[in-house]
């Protein structure tokens, strides 16, 4: 790939009217003009590197019959969004004064790169195309590139189906998912804090450079059922165009394979773990529940079973009576249960260590229905930065669902919806439910009214249940 940068001053713009083959004379041998290669431009030898598709992805959007096939491309289902320019495509602009001319030829030209231009000048052209220009094609090219991808919804797959030769921990399906947050049913003020929380984030690259800590941000997002926290999160990652895993943590044997696993995840992703308080047995005080109910046979035939295995097992069971409630003893205590178990020592571990290592942007959300279950060592803040908490619908998250599902900003119902609201708990997803169309005919009187009959329903059934409490 070569790019010729020629001089404004020598080379007219209007010249470039002249039939291609006049052109190609003129430059080759009156006008100066400098010719750099893909090394001298990117520091690179490799042409495949991330500057070199940086490049492509520019050029790509720069030439229209190049966009083209680049879609083609896509829509065939390859995996590469990139597309190489044909032989003697060119692509032309001008920086700074300078017309630059790309090419991509597989062979280095045969005619010599000459200037007539004095050498301090020629050096001056040159800097400006090999700092800022490069600086500025790679930037955008980058862009270019998240603009354009595809952007996946990522599971995990058990391990029995992992195969050494190919990539197979993750499965993927396109992400397309709607949600954003403007139609998401919460208080304005609180959506612009996780918005803006979340914009700064994706442009600190420098900001966490400076601090010296990993570009890595975690949610925690807690609240009944039904109150938003997948829309929210296909929301977040609609908002930063990043790709998702969502990471089933039952279907994980160990530390190391949750290990193996969060090292394949790609940067600009969302990896979320919901129900962190159901997927795995993570905290302390549960586990003592456990014990407190298992009954004495079975703790004897544990015991027994323990006893059989390793004496390590047998001194690390001993001492685990006596500790405190620390992460140590969190990942004791389950590696004497089970070999087989992510413990939340092991999780938190490599939170902090892997992600610390591998540079890229990324966030990670848990999400629970039941907060105070979660251990401290988990949510404490550093580890889960922003804690953010969905609620039952309140008149302003109303209003958002009313706008989504049936187009209206006010109506005479609003208020009685209103009166009802303050005295019930209800979801999102169940006001939701009320307002959707269930036929053509429907319309937003039939649809208000069915969602006070249900507010009313279920307030008369909670005034009920309170008098039997
Ligand atoms: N805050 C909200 N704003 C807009 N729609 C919502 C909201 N909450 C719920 N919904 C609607 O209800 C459906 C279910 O909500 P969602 O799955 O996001 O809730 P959740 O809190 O993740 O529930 P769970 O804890 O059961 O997983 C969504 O598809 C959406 O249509």
């Amino acid at each position: 790939m070569f790019i010729y940068a020629m001089f404004q001053q020598y080379f007219p713009y209007e010249l470039r009217g002249h039939a291609h083959k006049y052109t190609q004379k003129l430059v080759t041998y009156f006008y100066p003009y400098i010719q750099i290669t893909f090394h001298e431009l990117t520091g690179e030898k490799l042409k495949r590197s991330d500057a070199y598709f940086a490049i492509q992805n520019y050029l790509a959007d720069h030439t229209t019959a190049t966009a083209k096939r680049l879609k083609a491309d896509v829509v065939k289902g390859s995996k590469s969004l990139v597309l190489t320019m044909d032989d003697h495509e060119q692509v032309m602009e001008e920086f700074q004064g300078i017309k630059i001319w790309w090419s991509s030829n597989k062979n280095t030209p045969k005619r010599p790169s000459f200037s007539f231009y004095p050498k301090t000048e020629e050096r001056r052209y040159r800097d400006a195309i090999t700092k800022s220009y490069i600086d500025k094609v790679l930037k955008d090219g980058k862009a270019i590139a998240v603009r354009n991808r595809e952007r996946k919804l990522y599971t995990n797959n058990p391990s029995d189906s992992w195969y050494e030769y190919q990539s197979t921990k993750w499965s993927h399906v396109q992400f397309e998912h709607p949600a954003n947050f403007e139609t998401l049913a919460m208080a304005e003020n609180e959506k612009e804090a996780v918005k803006n929380d979340l914009i700064k984030f994706s442009k600190g690259k420098e900001y966490y450079t400076k601090i010296g800590k990993p570009w890595k941000r975690g949610y925690l997002l807690y609240g009944p059922p039904g109150t938003g926290k997948s829309t929210m999160i296909a929301a977040m990652a609609n908002l930063l165009d990043y790709d998702i895993y969502d990471l089933e943590l039952t279907t994980v044997k160990d530390n190391s394979e949750l290990r193996k696993l969060l090292i394949e995840t790609t940067s600009k992703s969302i990896i979320i773990i919901e129900d962190i308080d159901c997927s795995i047995d993570l905290t302390g005080q549960r586990r003592k529940e456990k014990k407190k109910y298992e009954s004495s046979s079975q703790r004897k035939k544990k015991k027994k079973a323990k006893k059989k295995t390793t004496k390590k097992g047998e001194s690390e069971e001993e001492k685990e009576g006596e500790d405190g409630n620390g992460d140590e003893e969190v990942e004791s205590e389950d590696e004497t249960e089970s070999s087989s178990k992510v413990t939340l020592s092991g999780l938190l571990n490599i939170i902090d260590g892997i992600w610390s290592a591998s540079g890229g942007e990324r966030v990670i959300i848990f999400t629970t229905n039941h907060v105070e279950k979660l251990d401290e060592a988990l949510i404490r803040k550093g580890r889960m930065d922003k804690h953010i908490e969905l609620s039952y619908c309140d008149f302003e998250g109303f209003k958002v669902l009313a706008k989504n599902y049936l187009s209206i900003e006010t109506h005479p119902l609003f208020e009685v919806v209103r009166g009802l609201l303050e005295k019930t708990k209800v979801s999102p997803a169940d006001v939701a439910e009320s307002l959707m169309q269930k036929a053509v005919e429907e319309d937003a009187d039939i649809c208000l009214n069915r969602l006070i009959r249900d507010l009313e329903s279920k307030s008369a059934k909670e005034g009920e249940q309170s008098k039997e409490a």
